[in-house]
């Protein structure tokens, strides 16, 4: 299936290249920059030197005549923009980007601070969390790939949502990423003296993924959902590790609620349950998997949920991928069984 990459020069740009390139059914057509247009890939990444393209000028008539898949890797806002004219020429449109991830044009206003996309097209976007809501994913022509942080928070706290056992009003979500999450961009904070020996909290006062977990809870719990959230910034590259935390309605053991989280993913191949030791994030560095690890604390009656995932993979390019394969009916794991880097 020929494929556009939009945003081909940032970090999720470049992971879907190397997806792509590896994909039995997936062939890259169109590369599009709007920054290094004419130049050839290995001017952008060095890792990538052996593939010949050469990066192309964003034109959506083009594309139309020579993609059948677009993907966008792109900051908030341009998708927005794209997309609904991507899908007028009938492309298949998967956005890594928080654009159609909200169906309240307000709520996305309020928390990315800038304009929705027409409510046409956000009516239209499907969340693309294929262990949840797979059946959706498989009719979408506009998918909306979930965030870094929402996909490794979803997948720990959906199980427990889904079968009632902890008080889903005291969701409590600390989260740490590595430092690519915050894409290529030049920034001061992001400086290796900056972050190197150093980790801090960011966005306390109101990150935007927070309504995005939120949507995706309330589908589960059936009631509205208020999570605190607050993400931290660690001096590595590739990586998130989510620690949820919530009160359980009744008295549970650890090995009760791990069969649970066994049966729920019983048939996601992405999704590997720890039972002997804990999840870190090297453990899923460069692949399409999510850990998760659980522990009932009896004396107190909370759960924490321990989930991990490499945030350009499963996080991003991979779970885009991912996407790809549901709507088209190809296997789930399709390009994408790639072990982890270790160490
Ligand atoms: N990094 C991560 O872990 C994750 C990122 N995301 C989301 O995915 C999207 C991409 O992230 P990431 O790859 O990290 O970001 P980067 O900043 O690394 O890359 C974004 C790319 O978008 C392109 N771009 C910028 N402005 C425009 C425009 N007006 N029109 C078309 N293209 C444009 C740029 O390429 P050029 O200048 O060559 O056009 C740039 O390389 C973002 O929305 C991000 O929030 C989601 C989950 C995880
Ligand atoms: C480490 C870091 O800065 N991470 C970014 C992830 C942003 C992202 O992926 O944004 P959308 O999913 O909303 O597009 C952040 O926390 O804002």
């Amino acid at each position: 299936m020929k494929t556009a990459v939009i945003g081909s020069t940032g970090y999720g740009g470049a992971e879907l290249i190397r997806l792509i390139e590896g994909h039995p059914h997936l062939e890259l057509a169109m590369l599009i920059s709007t920054s290094q247009a004419g130049d050839a890939l290995s001017q952008a990444y060095l890792h990538l030197r052996h593939l010949a393209y050469t990066f192309q000028e964003l034109d959506i008539a083009q594309i139309g005549q020579e993609a059948e898949l677009v993907f966008l890797a792109t900051p908030p806002g341009v998708s927005g923009e794209l997309s609904p004219q991507l899908r007028e020429k009938g492309k298949l449109v998967i956005d890594l980007s928080g654009d159609f991830r909200l169906k309240d044009g307000r709520s996305y206003e309020a928390w990315y601070n800038r304009k929705a996309a027409p409510d046409k097209w956000l009516a239209e976007a499907v969340y693309g969390l294929p262990e949840w809501f797979a059946e959706e994913i498989r009719t979408a022509d506009l998918i909306a790939n979930p965030g870094c942080y929402p996909t490794a928070t979803l997948l720990g706290l959906l199980p427990l949502l889904q079968h009632r056992m902890i008080d889903h009003r005291a969701l409590v979500i600390d989260a740490k990423s590595g430092v690519t999450g915050a894409g290529r961009k030049v920034d001061q904070s992001l400086l290796f003296s900056e972050v190197n020996e150093n980790l801090r909290p960011y966005k306390v006062d109101g990150h935007q993924h927070i309504p995005e977990i939120e949507q995706a809870a309330e589908r589960l719990a059936g009631a509205d959902v208020r999570v605190r959230f607050v993400p931290h910034l660690v001096p590595m590259n590739r990586g998130i590790l989510v620690s949820l935390y919530a009160p359980m309605l009744h008295k549970y053991t650890t090995t009760e609620v791990l069969h649970m989280y066994r049966e729920v993913y019983e048939d996601a191949p992405f999704v590997r349950i720890v039972e002997s030791g804990w999840p870190s994030t090297k453990a899923v560095q460069g692949s399409n998997f999510c850990d998760i690890g659980i522990h009932v604390d009896e004396r107190t009656g909370w759960i924490t949920v321990l989930a991990v995932i490499d945030n350009l993979m499963k996080g991003a390019a991979g779970q885009a991928v991912q996407n790809a394969n549901l709507r088209m009916g190809w296997a789930a794991t399709a390009g994408l069984m790639q072990s982890p880097l270790f160490p």
